[in-house]
This record gives structure tokens, C-alpha cells and sequence, in this order.
């Protein structure tokens, strides 16, 4: 064998010898990944996180997928001849909008399943109207009616468990019903937050397309990589931090609040950011920590 090719071949045992520590603590332990925005919109960069995903379940993990598909939602309301309207990052979701969602949005997620499965492992897709997974109440933004935007009130993991057990990789798109079985649309990073609180996940990972949070979005030298949840909560009390952040951020905060050991906030658009994170000894990204880590 020639030397540059066996210098090749013993990089590629340095990585897997790096990755078993890694392997050997999160083993079994449940990661919920929330994917969505950006990072779902170009198909090469998809099936990579696909396959992470796969992989982690492959090794032992027992990843749950949050999915969200804001972009094709909106998509599909200008093509309904309407306009996409947000307020506070939370889409006014009138009857026909959540007729849109629940359809978009249940394409999304087949598309998933079809991408995990191709890999020959068993996915199965669901929203948060299966087994009574999530309940929600109707949320205001500001006292202001925004329709059908619902407001996770429980969460009944039944349905998870059931699929985990039988060896599925549950898929879950962000829809849920309020205690009348009314159809809500719910933000996906609300949906990814409350179920990694009610499953006690050891990992919450947003994938989104920034390289994760900066003190100051203007200034790229202020990236955090490591903060505590409630440093994280006073950065949000000072105002600096604007944008979907924000309420990424917050769902951040009341994950590790709510038990989830680690949060973590990832740049989507890197491939294979999930493996580098959690494989490698230098992650990347924001990790969101507990105040006593
Ligand atoms: N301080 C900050 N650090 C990082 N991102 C920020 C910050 N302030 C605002 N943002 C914005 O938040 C966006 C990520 O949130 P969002 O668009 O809701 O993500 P996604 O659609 O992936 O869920 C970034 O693209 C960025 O424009
Ligand atoms: C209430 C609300 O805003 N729901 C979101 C659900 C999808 C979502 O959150 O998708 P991303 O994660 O891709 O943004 C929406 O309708 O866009």
C-alpha cells in the first residue's frame, strides 16, 4: 500500500477511535434533532442530515426527528394566492393556512420517512395529532389573535416510546390538537423543546442557518460556543438578541430548565454538523449547558 493512501487509512481509525468515547456515553440515550428552515431547503445538504441522523441511530442513540418547513409552507399560501404573514416569527395561521400546513407539512414529513428508510433503516412520520402527542391551547402573540397557533400545553409521549421500542425513528411534524381535536400549527421549535422536556432527552439540537449565537449578530467575533441557560436568559433579557433567535433561545433555555442536559445550536448548512458535534472533541455550535456544568 502506498504511504499517503495508509496515512489516509489510519485518519479514518483516528476518527472512529475519537468517536467512541462519544459512542459509549450517549448509548442509548434519547437526542430529539429539530430541522428545519434554511438548512432544509437544498436537497444534497438534506440527505446529510439524514444520514447523520441514521447514523446516530445506528450507533445506539435513540434520535426522534422535529421537523419544521416554514419556507414551503409559505410556498404554498402565495401559491394559494394569499400573503405568509408573521407576527413575533409566528405564522397568522387563518382556517385556510392550516389546511395549507397540515398538507405541506405532512409531505415534508413523508419525505423524511422516505429518505431515512432508503438508508434501509425504519422511520415512521407523524404530527403531534397522533396518539394524543401534543395538546395545545390557542396562543396569542401580544394579546393579539393569531388564529390557529397553538400553545403546547402536554405532551403524552406514549406514541414515542411505542416507536422507539419497536425500533421506528419517529419523524414528528409540528401539528397538534387543542382538547376539542381542533388542528393547531405549532412553531417546530416549540414542538422540538416541549417533547425533549417531556421524554427527558440528554440532547436538544436546533439545526438553523447560522453557526449558532453571537452576542452581537453584527459582530461575528462575538460567537459563543459554550453559555449557561441562565446566562443565555439574561443575554435575552438585555435585549441583544433578536430575530427567530429569540425564541430559539428561549426554547433553549427551558429545555435545559425543563432536564435536557444539553442543548446544542447548529449551522444546518455545514454537512454533517450532528457528527462533528457530538463525535469530535472540539464540537461546534452554541452549547447551551446547565448553570452548574
Ligand atoms: N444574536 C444572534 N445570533 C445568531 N442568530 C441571530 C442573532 N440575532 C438574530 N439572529 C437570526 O436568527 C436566525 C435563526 O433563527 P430562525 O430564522 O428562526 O431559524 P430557523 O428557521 O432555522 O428555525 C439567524 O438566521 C439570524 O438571522
Ligand atoms: C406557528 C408557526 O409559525 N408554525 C410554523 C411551523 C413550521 C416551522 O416552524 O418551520 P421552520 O422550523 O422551518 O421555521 C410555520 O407555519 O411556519
Amino acid at each position: 500500500m502506498e504511504k499517503p493512501e495508509m496515512e489516509q487509512i489510519m485518519k479514518k481509525a483516528e476518527v472512529l477511535i475519537e468517536a467512541l468515547p462519544y459512542i459509549q456515553k450517549f448509548n442509548r440515550k434519547i437526542i430529539v434533532v429539530k430541522y428545519g428552515g434554511s438548512a432544509m431547503s437544498n436537497e444534497e445538504l438534506q440527505k446529510n442530515v439524514i444520514k447523520d441522523v441514521t447514523l446516530l441511530k445506528l450507533v445506539g442513540f435513540k434520535p426522534i426527528i422535529v421537523h419544521g418547513g416554514g419556507k414551503a409552507i409559505s410556498k404554498w399560501v402565495a401559491k394559494a394566492g394569499k400573503e405568509p404573514v408573521f407576527v413575533n416569527g409566528l405564522r397568522v395561521t387563518d382556517a385556510e393556512t392550516m389546511e395549507i400546513a397540515e398538507m405541506v407539512l405532512g409531505r415534508v414529513n413523508k419525505n423524511l420517512v422516505a429518505m431515512v428508510q432508503e438508508l434501509g433503516v425504519p422511520a415512521a412520520g407523524i404530527s403531534g395529532k397522533d396518539g394524543g402527542l401534543l395538546q395545545v391551547e390557542k396562543k396569542y402573540s401580544d394579546g393579539k389573535d393569531i388564529g390557529f397557533v397553538g400553545d403546547v400545553t402536554k405532551v403524552n409521549p406514549k406514541i414515542l416510546y411505542d416507536l422507539i421500542d419497536r425500533d421506528y425513528l419517529p419523524i414528528v411534524a409540528p401539528v397538534g390538537m387543542d382538547e376539542n381535536c381542533e388542528t393547531y400549527n405549532i412553531n417546530a421549535d416549540d414542538a422540538a423543546c416541549a417533547i425533549a422536556r417531556a421524554v427527558g432527552a440528554d440532547k436538544l439540537v436546533f439545526l438553523t442557518d447560522v453557526e449558532g449565537l453571537y452576542k452581537d449578530f453584527s459582530d461575528k467575533s462575538s460567537f459563543i460556543s459554550r453559555i449557561t441557560a441562565s446566562d443565555a436568559e439574561a443575554l435575552v433579557s438585555s435585549g441583544e438578541i433578536g430575530g427567530g433567535m429569540l425564541p430559539k433561545l428561549n426554547n433553549c433555555t427551558a429545555a435545559v430548565k425543563g432536564g435536557v442536559n444539553r442543548v446544542h445550536i447548529l449551522d444546518g448548512r455545514i454537512p454533517h454538523c450532528l457528527l462533528l458535534e457530538i463525535f469530535t472533541d472540539h464540537g461546534i455550535g452554541t452549547a447551551i449547558v446547565g448553570d452548574d456544568e
